[in-house]
């Protein structure tokens, strides 16, 4: 086992030696397992699950990505932390109750924005706030919506339709929207996939430090190796399931990397950390040679 790793259990301490300033190992107790999720499988076909025996959880405030290849079930997985998609087993626990559907407890952001093209970023932003707080008044919805799309620096553009956007403008209201709601937790499925690499790294940085200031709890999917090591205090490396010599194999967490850097890294200087090439290099390895078993 790579010194950087801990496998199996995803609450596990990091081995010994890891450090995490101000990452997950300085949580208090009660913020410990705020999600838990327990032996979960999806079968689409019975004897073939697309992911079977997935354990994992999360602390309260910790930033965790999802690493894999296409097809190995990272968006069916956070639709069932959503409560979009139900499981073909196992649970998910939310703050000591399970989750049975979608709720604004979680905040979700895919890849496409999906906002309302026919209304307002303050529109879009104020519907979903009301739906979290009916019992608010219009001017305080407001003020929460102004204070949301000032966090991601959209005051400028708040009254213009989605239309009027660039990519990762839309991408960036549908973050602020799914801050707005104040959420317990927000699941996020590739939200920068779309975007190019310049913009994809401006809003990399605010997610960070919003993210830091709130102290928020994300799952988040990636592709990008660079951006999970940026923002992620844990790295879930996901497997796919596949047909070998000893019969199918399903997929699941094949391992749980801990990330050493220094919590306030940003990407500027993410290459010159001591620890960075180890880490970058020990991810690739697993994605080129045992994502998939051969
Ligand atoms: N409704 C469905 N019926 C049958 N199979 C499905 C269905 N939805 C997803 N799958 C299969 O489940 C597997 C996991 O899909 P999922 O979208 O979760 O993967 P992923 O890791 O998010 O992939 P990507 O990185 O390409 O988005 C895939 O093999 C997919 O073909």
């Amino acid at each position: 086992m790579n010194a950087m790793t801990v496998e199996g259990d995803f609450s596990a301490p990091p081995a010994s030696g890891v450090g995490i300033e101000g990452g997950a190992t300085a949580l208090g107790r009660s913020d410990q397992g705020f999600l838990k999720v327990e032996g979960l499988r999806k079968a689409y076909q019975e004897d073939k699950p697309v992911f079977d025996h997935v354990n994992f959880s999360l602390d309260r405030g910790e930033f965790v990505c999802v690493i894999g290849h296409s097809g190995c079930g990272k968006t069916t997985i956070l639709n069932v932390l959503a409560g979009l998609d139900t499981a073909s087993g196992g649970h998910v626990i939310m703050a000591g109750r399970e989750v049975s559907g979608p709720s604004l407890d979680r905040g979700v952001v895919f890849q496409s924005h999906a906002l309302m093209p026919w209304l307002t970023v303050r529109k879009n932003i104020a519907f979903a706030v009301k739906s979290r707080y009916p019992d608010w008044t219009a001017a305080q919805i407001n003020a929460h919506v102004e204070k949301n799309v000032a966090l991601v620096g959209l005051s400028h553009a708040i009254d213009k339709k989605p239309s009027a956007l660039s990519g990762g403008m839309k991408q960036r209201v549908g973050i602020a929207r799914a801050f707005a709601i104040q959420p317990k937790m927000l699941l996020l499925d590739e939200p920068f996939g779309a975007l190019d690499a310049l913009t994809r790294g401006t809003i990399q940085d605010e997610l960070m430090a919003i993210v830091r200031q709130t102290q928020q709890t994300v799952f988040m999917i990636t592709h990008d190796v660079d951006e999970a090591i940026l923002l992620a205090d844990r790295i879930l490396l996901m497997s796919n399931g596949a047909d070998t010599a000893q019969g199918y194999v399903p997929g699941g967490i094949a391992e749980v990397v801990v990330n050493p850097l220094p919590r306030q890294r940003t990407r500027a200087a993410l290459h010159h950390l001591e620890g960075y090439y180890p880490l970058r290099n020990h991810i690739v390895d697993f994605l080129v040679s045992r994502a998939k078993p051969h």
